[in-house]
């Protein structure tokens, strides 16, 4: 079933010059249960279409229904039950402690006095333990560090119990390691609690490995997919590719390159390596030694490099061998050895 149903809809903003126009998406849904990522260059249109899918905002044209009701026709009351909207930048007035601000999320239940129960303070506290927020719950909200504070807003969309939940680059503020951690809790919300979960997001390595669909937001219009049809067509290659940058759809990565060309290079590991029984992972250090030539510009080839560069085992010692320009060197490495550096000083100046 769709929680958010989207048809003919034209997002931007009306001034007394006329209308600007952001985005144009003919038909787009969030089913129950689904956790996308909405990705996009900055300025492309992803807050614009998540203030006008909350309601926020009003289409210019078109319409969005949540639960099969237009947002512009429900009342606040029933509004703050179907969606909560986090956004990335938030500051309390006043002195709101952490559990404060996630209890306000739970107003929209609250009886004719006003009076929380039992299980509301329960949701607000699981709420909190979900997120990692629970250890400062007493702290005053203003007192919080960035992604503190984020996972605070986050707890708070959870104990709001809506059907959509709406997150505009929430986990920006997060380190690595909470940035997985969120991103898997709303999967799973989505998932166990069978909500739509729509997060604004610039991480879209993290997105196609846990998202179940991208909206990828480029001139205009959304192209949809799960992360595997995304990656079989290049979408992100496509939207986000520049001379600098370029997606590597084997890996799920971007790579830097360069904007000047180099030489061209291979690397080569011979079969005497297959003895070394080291605590390197060789394997990995060539793939990264390969982006880093990449990235300076150099030209990956295996048909006579200008620069030929082999890995072997001899002597119990890691060597390399380096052949270019009519000339061959041997480096023994300690596991030290800047190779891009070596190559450039002995070939290439
Ligand atoms: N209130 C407004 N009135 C007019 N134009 C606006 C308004 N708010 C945003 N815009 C413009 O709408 C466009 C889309 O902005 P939006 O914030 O939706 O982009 P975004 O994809 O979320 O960007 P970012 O990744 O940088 O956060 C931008 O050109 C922006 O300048």
């Amino acid at each position: 079933m769709n929680i958010v149903e989207v048809q003919d809809l034209t997002t931007g903003y009306s001034s007394k010059n006329g209308d600007k126009v952001i985005g144009q998406y003919p038909s787009l849904q969030l089913e129950k249960g689904d956790f996308v990522a909405l990705i996009g260059k900055n300025g492309v249109g992803k807050s614009t279409l998540l203030k006008t899918l909350s309601g926020d905002i009003s289409p210019l044209k078109g319409e969005v229904k949540i639960l099969n009701k237009k947002v512009d026709e429900l009342s606040s009351l029933d509004k703050s039950k179907q969606i909560s909207f986090v956004l990335s930048q938030v500051h309390f007035t006043g002195k709101l402690s952490v559990k404060d601000v996630v209890t306000l999320g739970r107003y929209p239940y609250v009886n004719w006095w006003g009076k929380l129960s039992k299980s509301d303070n329960d949701i607000v506290l699981q709420a909190l333990e979900d997120v990692g927020a629970i250890d400062f719950i007493d702290r005053d909200v203003n007192t919080l560090s960035d992604g503190e504070r984020q996972k605070v807003m986050i707890a708070r969309a959870i104990a709001q119990d809506t059907s959509l939940i709406l997150l505009d680059e929430s986990t920006a503020h997060l380190d690595l390691i909470n940035r997985i951690e969120i991103f898997q809790l709303l999967k799973k919300i989505a998932r166990t609690r069978n909500k739509a979960i729509l997060l604004s997001t610039h991480e879209v390595e993290m997105s196609l490995q846990v998202a179940d669909k991208l909206w990828i937001l480029s001139e205009n219009k959304c192209i949809v997919g799960t992360p595997d049809m995304i990656i079989s067509k290049n979408d992100i290659g496509n939207v986000f590719n520049t001379e600098t940058v370029g997606f590597d759809t084997q890996n799920g990565v971007f790579n830097f390159c360069a904007t000047h060309k180099s030489f061209s290079f291979g690397i080569e590991l011979e079969p005497s390596i297959n003895d070394y029984n080291g605590d390197l992972n060789i394997e990995n250090r060539v793939l990264w030694l390969k982006r880093k030539f990449q990235s300076e510009g150099c030209f990956l080839t295996n048909e006579t490099p200008e620069i030929k560069i082999s890995l072997s085992y001899k002597n119990d010692i890691l060597e390399w061998e380096i052949e270019g320009f009519g000339k061959v060197i041997k480096i023994h490495d300690h596991n030290k050895t800047d190779l891009y550096k070596e190559v450039v000083s002995n070939f290439i100046i």
